[in-house]
């Protein structure tokens, strides 16, 4: 069954869009509540704040035999600065919801503006990282596959596009592999380079569909400490769909909750307190546990005990 987003912690003030559900003790939640992006960067998105705002967006699939909604009239907001995490169980519609930002997947109803204008379309100003490793033309050496699109879609001169280039290469720590060619490094490089090739493009928005979710346990960790570090230097604004709860609690600063399929926002919660070194806590823990409920127990159980 699907439900209204939850009522947990009543004690919260509303957010703009649907409630926010407190995901640590009652003391500590006014605190949390308080928008985290910092105001040079809000000042960078639309006059009301509001970087992204997504509207009451529905998505299907359709072809002869049927129609699969993918999401249903779901609305949130992404300040400046933001690591907004979508987050839900397999089949959501995550990945979906981030296809229509990007522009690739148009809503059958509500809408999607970046800086108060509807998202019609791609456009350089939302890169996405996938999961696959296989997302850099093979052809192409690493330094290449970066500044190969600086070029096409930010029309920077040859030498202007390798020096952004090498610029976010270091920043991944691959400098020393520029003239290496794909095939030759390891997953989690791969990685880091498609990271380097987004950031370079310098987008409003990074959208990430489960970027580190291939990769081993300990790179994942180590790629999720890189991506915090990257954001710490450059405050980017970063999309970020996981179905990892601890992922979703580690990197992001808030969560949307989206109910099984069709997606539905569920809850919307507050999580920058948490990092890798609150994993062990019991308020990690419990936070972790509250987030389990609220995806997998049915919205009366949840509304009932909240
Ligand atoms: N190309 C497609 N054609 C038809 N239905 C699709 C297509 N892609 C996805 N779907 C359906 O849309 C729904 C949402 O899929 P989506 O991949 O967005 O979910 P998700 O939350 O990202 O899942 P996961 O975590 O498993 O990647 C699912 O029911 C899925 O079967």
């Amino acid at each position: 069954m699907n439900a209204q987003p939850s009522r947990l912690g009543a004690h919260a003030p509303l957010t703009r869009r649907g409630l926010a559900a407190a995901t640590q003790a009652p003391g500590d939640a006014q605190a949390r509540f308080a928008h985290p992006a910092d105001a040079t960067l809000r000042d960078e998105a639309a006059p009301d704040g509001r970087l992204l705002a997504i509207d009451g967006v529905s998505l299907e699939y359709r072809n002869r035999e049927r129609i699969v909604r993918a999401t249903h009239e779901v609305s949130f907001d992404v300040y400046g600065g933001d690591r907004f995490v979508l987050l839900g169980p397999s089949g959501c519609g995550k990945s979906t919801l981030l296809k229509a930002i990007a522009g690739f997947i148009e809503p059958v109803a509500g809408t999607i503006t970046l800086d108060g204008q509807t998202v019609r379309g791609p456009g350089p100003d939302r890169v996405v990282v996938f999961q696959e490793f296989d997302q850099l033309p093979p052809w192409k050496t690493v330094v290449e596959n970066i500044a190969f699109p600086l070029r096409v879609a930010r029309k920077l001169s040859r030498s202007e596009a390798k020096a952004r280039a090498l610029h976010y290469l270091d920043k991944v720590g691959l400098a020393a592999f520029a003239d290496a060619y794909p095939h030759t490094l390891s997953g989690g490089m791969k990685q880091r380079v498609a990271i380097a090739r987004a950031l370079a493009m310098q987008p409003r928005v990074l959208l990430m569909d489960e970027p580190f979710a291939a990769l081993d346990a300990l790179t994942r960790r180590k790629m999720q400490e890189e991506l915090l570090r990257l954001w710490d230097d450059e405050r980017f604004t970063l999309l970020f769909v996981t179905h990892s709860i601890e992922e979703a609690l580690v990197v992001g600063n808030r969560i949307l909750l989206l109910s099984p399929h069709p997606g539905r926002v569920r809850a919307e919660l507050n999580s920058h307190a948490w990092s890798h070194a609150s994993t062990d806590d019991d308020a990690f823990r419990a936070s972790a546990a509250r987030i389990h409920h609220l995806l997998f127990e049915t919205g009366t159980d949840v509304e009932a005990r909240a």
